[in-house]
């Protein structure tokens, strides 16, 4: 039965268009849960959930004011801060709880030049009920930078909830939101006096929004240890395609992030008198940045193209089916300026073809006004996002080649170093599996509407470690839409999505209980 929706244009802080919505009434609900064959103690799950809403956002607030940005050392105490809320919060909640440490990062110092400890891996169990299913659940804690100067109408650390249920703030979507969403859900079934349907097994990293540092070592090695008797794994850090529809996804592109590093003066100079005498490393790195890449995002290093999967009949048919309207991603992008005009090629060029970005360059000035300085180091940074059948190492010799090679055509005195900071695998699961059955049921159930399959353009880099550590299934299961802004300024997630998020997390446990033994 299609949703009942009514839309409602109204205006974001930044000037875009976004649209209210309306949900099934309890009669059309009901009516689905009969066809859904439902478990029954959901009713009473749900209504709680929504009586503990100002409870469950409060949670939230506190953890979007703790600044957990991987990328600063600066932060790092923060990082570690947040690892021990969560820690502390699901002790509260009863569950058995470890914070495992990863060791010193490689490659970031403290401002003394001292080595930097990686934030802990929090480790949880709640359950261990030999006659359920156990399922491992993974998210991360820390975020993206963020700062009011960056353009945000709020302070990012501040969780900011409008009259309307959008709740601005940096990790509200990404990936603070989901995290609690599954402390949520056990808490209000304590509160409803429901029987917790599973066992749970919690992976929470730090340093995810940093590549994962440390974490795949951790999971091979517990693979078989500590998430011994995981049947599957559930992932909640990724987004609906639009605001409309939900969906599970089966599919992540990798991703190889890059520096390219040119130098050559001793000292940042004075352009009025080295100008025109020295070799500048700026102009040689923006020539360099430039090859890789053109204005179509058809990328220009021989060896990635070569590499990609190509298009089967079954895969050409999928596209036009998938709820996706390019208005939505207009808005989601606040502006028109997308490569394609037409769905088919905006979907095919996030999910299933590799793109090249061009991220920022260290060294160089950016600050206002007109400092007249030639900067005697920068650092180029860009990262391509991998997929079928791309390999890692085959990515970077390819890359390291054509860079070399752009660098040798200048004929420059500067020196040039290229190297990868980070890379990590693309995934493609078989959503055919009681765990995929599970969430659609739940989704249903929930948002009153059977979810899109799809793939998505971004990486979470431990999944498919996750998937060949444990042997089981893994599937992303996403409570947050496309126009929440994630990385970006004046991230939100809407007050809807994180409570109904809650409640699809617990369904989604309750149907997993339910699925057939024999299957998967
Ligand atoms: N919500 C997932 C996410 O944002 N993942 C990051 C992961 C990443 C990869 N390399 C650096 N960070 C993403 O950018 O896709
Ligand atoms: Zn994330
Ligand atoms: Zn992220």
């Amino acid at each position: 039965m299609p949703r009942i929706l009514l839309r409602q244009p109204s205006r974001l802080t930044n000037g875009t268009t976004t649209h209210t919505r309306h949900y099934l009434t309890a009669p059309i609900r009901a009516h689905q849960a009969r066809k859904l064959k439902m478990a029954p103690q959901l009713d009473g799950y749900f209504s709680q959930v929504d009586s503990m809403s100002d409870h469950f956002i409060e949670r939230l607030r506190q953890a979007v004011a703790i600044p957990s940005v991987s990328s600063e050392a600066a932060r790092r105490p923060d990082v570690v801060r947040m690892g021990h809320f969560l820690a502390d919060e699901l002790t509260k909640l009863g569950a058995t709880v470890e914070l495992r440490p990863l060791g010193k990062q490689v490659g970031m110092t403290n401002a003394d030049g001292s080595a930097l400890d990686l934030p802990p891996v929090v480790l949880a169990r709640y359950g261990s009920d030999k006659a359920k299913r156990t399922i491992l659940v993974y998210g991360h804690y820390d975020v993206q930078p963020a700062e009011r100067s960056d353009g945000w109408d709020t302070e990012p650390f501040d969780l900011t909830v409008l009259d309307d249920g959008r709740m601005f703030g940096r990790g509200s979507t990404d990936d603070k939101g989901p995290v609690l969403g599954w402390l949520n859900a056990i808490e209000a079934h304590q509160k409803a006096g429901i029987d917790f349907p599973v066992n749970l097994l919690m992976c929470f990293e730090g340093m995810e929004e940093y590549g994962s540092d440390g974490l795949d070592d951790l999971i091979n090695e517990e693979g078989k240890k500590y998430f011994a008797d995981a049947d599957a794994v559930c992932i909640s850090d990724n987004y609906w395609l639009g605001t409309e529809r939900p969906c599970l996804t089966y599919g992540l592109r990798g991703c190889n992030y890059y520096s390219v590093e040119i130098s050559g003066p001793g000292a940042d100079l004075h352009s009025g008198v080295f100008g025109g005498t020295a070799q500048e490393p700026m102009t040689d790195l923006v020539r360099v940045l430039a090859s890789l890449v053109d204005t179509d995002g058809v990328i220009q290093v021989q060896g990635i193209k070569e590499q990609v999967a190509p298009v089967t009949a079954e895969e050409a048919g999928l596209y036009e089916g998938i709820a996706f309207e390019m208005e939505t991603l207009h808005e989601s992008l606040g502006s028109k300026t997308t490569i394609f005009e037409d769905k088919k090629s905006t979907l095919m060029a996030r999910w299933r073809n590799p793109s090249l970005s061009v991220h920022g360059i260290e060294g160089a000035f950016s600050a206002p006004g007109a400092k007249t300085v030639i900067p005697a180091k920068v650092t180029g940074k860009f990262s391509i996002r991998t997929v079928p059948n791309m390999e890692v190492d085959k990515t970077n010799a390819a890359v390291y080649k054509h860079v070399e090679e752009a660098f040798a055509k200048l004929k420059s005195k500067n020196t040039m170093k290229v190297w990868a900071q980070h890379t990590g695998n693309w995934w493609v699961a078989s959503p055919k599996h009681w765990n995929f059955n599970a969430a659609a049921k739940a989704t249903e159930r929930v948002w009153g509407m059977k979810p899109d399959f799809t793939r998505e353009g971004g990486s979470i880099p431990v999944t498919l470690t996750f998937e060949q550590a444990t042997g089981k299934n893994v599937l992303l299961l996403p409570m947050g839409s496309s126009t929440d802004g994630a990385h970006s300024i004046n991230e939100k997630l809407d007050k809807k999505n994180y409570i109904e998020g809650i409640k699809l997390l617990g369904a989604y446990l309750h149907y997993v209980a339910e699925e057939p033994k024999n299957e998967g």
